[in-house]
């Protein structure tokens, strides 16, 4: 044999050795995991469904069309904290309803976000607070909160009523133009992302979209592209993206590449943002703007030096709430005014008590004909809509928020209907939950779970939100008037924020919470106000849950999230 060929032999035996290495080293993982680790895992001893060796339960744990009879199964037959399977025998997941575990998981820093989820959502949204954990995830909340109190999401209010107004005078002339009929159908979905996407955009950079008059806007249509790629579900190709993010860069799908470009298109537009909003807060012109991103701003420049953050993450947070912040409100918008109108009578309550604070707000009106609106965006050149509210329109949206009977609605909708179904969590190192109910490991009663390293947990949003043993028999009536008299089951230690599970707990819960109540009760306000909403003829609505539980009209599934609904001006 010549003697060149010997270095490419030894360089192909190396090769080859390192191939089988690697290999056996996959081997020696996959035969871990599937054989030797589960008879370790503490999960593997509590009560849980049965399944065989790669039968999986997501479909009963995620799907929001089957999960509340599975939950209902399951806890009838093992309480309220059980195990179920992932990905298989080898993958248990433990799911609880008991409030003294769900506090725990939620507040101890042993549960994190997986890494998981964390990629998956910053690959849309970027890298912003929801794919944080640990001291950068306390130091991006520390900047952020102040933007979200209760005086910012008051300053931005009038924001919501303009943008309301404003699409209700959109569907005014579809009536209009309409003139056979005096009902017409809308899709409420496509409706409320163009407004709640507009009022994110003035209150959060205080910029006008416009999305609602212009159809073709080019932010909005990026931002629908890239939730339309998530209708389609997480498929194969994209959990194996998540351990082989090159492939994203080497390999890109056709809809990684719409994800990339539309979040390109975002970015820019949110780096045009924050270049202007600094250099206004820098020359204290900016300092009486109240938009969300002035208010991150100066905040973030009242900190340390070394404890600020960078324009990166700044960019980050903007994507957050302009995609994160948007979407989930008009869901949850979508999804009340569904259930309006399914129940004409809750509806009718309803607009009885909008009438009396209208009217109401009519009489201070005349004494009070000087008020202004003092949320300082009329002063902004760069503010294009109208700003100005009359007097009685102002107290009016004043009275939206303490309307008992619009709060129960609102709540009992996002109780229903919550727009995350459900959250999930790993154990960072082995733990031991507390539980307020024992439960029954290996025929001996307990009360605390062990739990090992690397072991998710489901937290049911949806699930707790529609429990019979927590709200009552009544529990999946949309029934308003519970909220004037919670059960004690309720009131007792509930681990959510405003006594439900749908905005979360701890220290990731939800912190557009306030802002985003606001913004509801006052859309809803508005649109009952002006018209009167039944269902669409042969038409039924299902749920989809993918990140977002959206609605879908059964058999339109390639159309989209759609919501139909016939509307009929109100004299
Ligand atoms: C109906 C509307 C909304 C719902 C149902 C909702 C729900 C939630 C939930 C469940 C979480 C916690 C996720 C987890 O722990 O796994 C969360 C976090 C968050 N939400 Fe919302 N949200 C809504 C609206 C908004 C709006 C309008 C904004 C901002 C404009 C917003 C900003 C945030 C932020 C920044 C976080 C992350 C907090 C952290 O990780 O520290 N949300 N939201």
């Amino acid at each position: 044999m010549a003697t060149w060929v010997y270095p490419f032999l030894a360089f192909a035996k190396a090769f080859g050795l390192a191939i089988c290495l690697v290999l056996l080293r996959g081997l020696l993982w996959l035969v871990n995991l599937l054989v030797f680790a589960p008879p370790f895992d503490p999960l593997g001893k509590i009560p849980g469904p049965a399944g065989s060796f790669f039968e999986s339960h997501f479909e009963g744990a995620g799907n929001p069309q089957e999960s509340p009879k599975a939950y209902a199964a399951w806890r009838k037959a093992h309480g309220n904290t059980f195990r179920f399977q992932g990905f298989g025998k080898h993958d248990y997941r433990l799911m609880t309803f008991d409030f003294r575990a769900i506090a725990h998981i939620f507040t101890s820093t042993t549960y994190e976000k997986p890494w998981q989820t964390r990629s998956y959502l910053s690959r849309m949204i970027g890298n912003g607070i929801f794919s944080m954990e640990g001291h950068e995830h306390k130091v991006q909340r520390k900047v952020i909160s102040p933007a979200f109190s209760a005086q910012a999401v008051k300053g931005v209010s009038p924001i919501f009523a303009q943008k309301a107004d404003q699409l209700c005078d959109i569907w005014d002339s579809q009536v209009d133009a309409a003139s056979q009929s005096q009902n017409i159908v809308v899709n409420v979905a496509h409706w409320f992302s163009r407004t709640t996407f507009d009022i994110i955009g003035l209150s959060g950079f205080n910029y006008n979209f416009d999305s609602l008059a212009d159809e073709s806007e080019p932010i909005h249509l990026a931002f629908r592209r890239m939730f339309r790629t998530l209708d389609k579900g997480i498929g194969p190709r994209d959990i194996v993206e998540l351990y082989f993010p090159i492939l994203r860069t080497i390999w890109p799908s056709e809809d990684g590449k719409i994800i990339k470009q539309s979040l390109k298109e975002i970015e820019d537009v949110g780096q045009t943002f924050i270049s202007e909003k600094k250099a206004n807060v820098q020359v204290q012109q900016g300092s009486h703007q109240k938009d969300i991103l002035s208010l991150l701003i100066k905040s973030n420049l009242s900190l340390d030096s070394s404890a600020r953050l960078s324009d990166k993450d700044l960019l980050d947070q903007c994507t957050t709430f302009l995609l994160a912040g948007s979407d989930s409100s008009s869901v949850a918008m979508s999804w009340a005014l569904h259930l309006l109108a399914t129940h004409p009578d809750i509806q009718r309550r309803l607009y009885a008590e909008i009438q009396v604070s209208i009217k109401a707000s009519k009489n201070s009106e005349d004494y009070d004909s000087d008020a202004s609106d003092d949320s300082g965006f009329a002063e902004d050149p760069k503010f294009k809509h109208e700003a100005s509210i009359h007097s009685g329109r102002a107290s009016f949206i004043e009275a939206i928020q303490s309307m008992p009977y619009l709060d129960g609605v609102v709540r009992e909708a996002l109780r229903l209907y919550p727009p995350v179904h459900s959250t999930i969590r790993v154990a960072t190192q082995d733990d031991e939950i507390p539980l307020s109910e024992p439960i029954s490991v290996s025929g001996e009663f307990t009360t605390s779970v062990k739990i090992r390293k690397g072991s998710f947990i489901h937290i049911p949003i949806e699930g707790i939100n529609g429990c019979e043993a927590l709200w009552g028999a009544d529990a999946q009536e949309f029934n308003p008037l519970r909220w004037s008299k919670l059960p004690k089951a309720v009131t007792n230690g509930f681990p959510g924020l405003g006594s439900l599970m749908s905005f979360g707990y701890g220290p990731h819960a939800c912190l557009g919470f306030q802002f985003t109540a606001s913004e509801i009760k006052t859309v809803l306000a508005t649109v009952v106000s002006r018209f009167e909403f039944s269902p669409a003829d042969d038409v039924k609505i299902n749920k989809y849950n993918c990140i977002i539980t959206r609605p879908f009209v059964e058999g339109c599934w390639k159309d989209g999230a759609q919501l139909p609904l016939k509307i009929r001006r109100r004299n």
